[in-house]
């Protein structure tokens, strides 16, 4: 919005002035509509709160009906106390505008056991709702045609559930978090399986911890594939390396599937990978939130006969 000062506008031009304040209180309207509009919680709107606990981040996102209206990231610290993570969530919802009291359901995907109870103890105790878990018993509208259903990662699953909903299949899912995990989902939504590979940041600070003379070096592609120092040989060798992975799995994976699948970029890493791997179609960094929000729907009436949890 810009409010022209009364001295910057010409002597003479009365009739122009008018105009443009007229403007201006229009303009200045219409923001503060759009603050009420963006800001749930003030307006009184019902939200969810995603929370993905990864091996290395724990995501948090709000979601007001369809639309995600604030994500954060916070370490998966397994030492820290649930009233830590709830001080600092109820911060970041402070700092959002967000009204934490309007937050009527929790679901929770995990891939970290031991971190569960903890933010279960949180989400009783500063959101006073009891979440939702995908595990078992949890409709998520896919059919998993793993060896053993049970031991596949929640994150995975959610994140097939996600990309199917949104882009159909066949699909291969890459999420570049601790592990590269790589999903494969037919054209009619069975989810197959895939690999686990070591992933990009726990694999190069092995490197540096291990290689006296290595340091630790930014994620960053080199000026050329022949690195010239030490840092640029690092950086080559893990940016072009882990590319012809994705690159690799990709393509046996698309001539086991038979069919030409999509291939969709999840994960902290997936923006810097995806510059350098031209068989990712997409990236969808918010993939595991939108899974739980869709899982969610599909559970809400179940879980809760249709009425908030609290
Ligand atoms: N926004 C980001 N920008 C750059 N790197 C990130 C970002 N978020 C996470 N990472 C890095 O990506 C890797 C995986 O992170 P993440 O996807 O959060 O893992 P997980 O889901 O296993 O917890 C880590 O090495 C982390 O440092
Ligand atoms: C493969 C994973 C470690 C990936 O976790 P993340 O990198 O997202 O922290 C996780 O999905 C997991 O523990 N899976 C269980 C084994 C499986 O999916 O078969
Ligand atoms: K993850």
């Amino acid at each position: 919005m810009v409010i022209l000062p009364a001295s910057k506008v010409k002597i003479g031009t009365k009739s122009a002035f008018i105009v443009l304040l007229k403007i201006n209180l229009v303009e200045l309207l219409l923001s503060n509509l759009r603050i009420i509009y963006f800001v749930p919680g003030k307006a009184g709107s019902i939200l969810l709160l995603a929370i993905d606990i990864g091996n290395t981040n724990i995501v948090f996102g709000v979601f007001s009906d369809k639309s995600l209206v604030a994500d954060w990231r916070l370490a998966t610290d397994r030492n820290r106390t649930a009233d830590e993570y709830g001080v600092l969530l109820k911060e970041l919802f402070n700092l959002s505008g967000i009204n934490m009291k309007s937050v009527e359901a929790i679901v929770i995907s995990s891939v970290v056991p031991p971190v569960n109870a903890l933010i279960e103890s949180m989400a009783k105790k500063f959101f006073h709702l009891n979440p939702i878990l995908v595990g078992p018993g949890i409709k998520t509208g896919i059919s998993i045609k793993a060896d053993n259903p049970r031991e596949v990662g929640a994150d995975r699953i959610v994140n097939a559930v996600a990309a199917y909903s949104l882009y159909g299949g066949p699909l291969i899912i890459v999420d570049f978090g601790t592990a590269t995990t790589f999903c494969c989902v037919t054209a009619r939504g069975e989810y197959l399986g895939g690999a686990i590979a070591p992933g990009i940041g726990i694999s190069t600070e092995a490197l540096f911890s291990r290689a006296a003379k290595l340091p630790r070096v930014e994620l960053i592609k080199p000026p050329s594939v022949i690195g010239k120092n030490t840092v640029t040989a690092m950086q080559s060798g893990i940016i072009y390396g882990f590319a012809g992975q994705v690159e690799m799995l990709v393509k046996r994976m698309k001539e086991e599937l038979g069919e030409e699948a999509k291939v969709i970029a999840t994960g902290g890493l997936a923006r810097v990978m995806a510059q350098e791997v031209a068989v990712i179609d997409k990236i969808e960094p918010n993939l595991t939130l939108i899974g739980l929000r869709i899982i969610y729907e599909r559970n809400r009436a179940a879980v809760h006969g249709g009425q908030p949890c609290r």
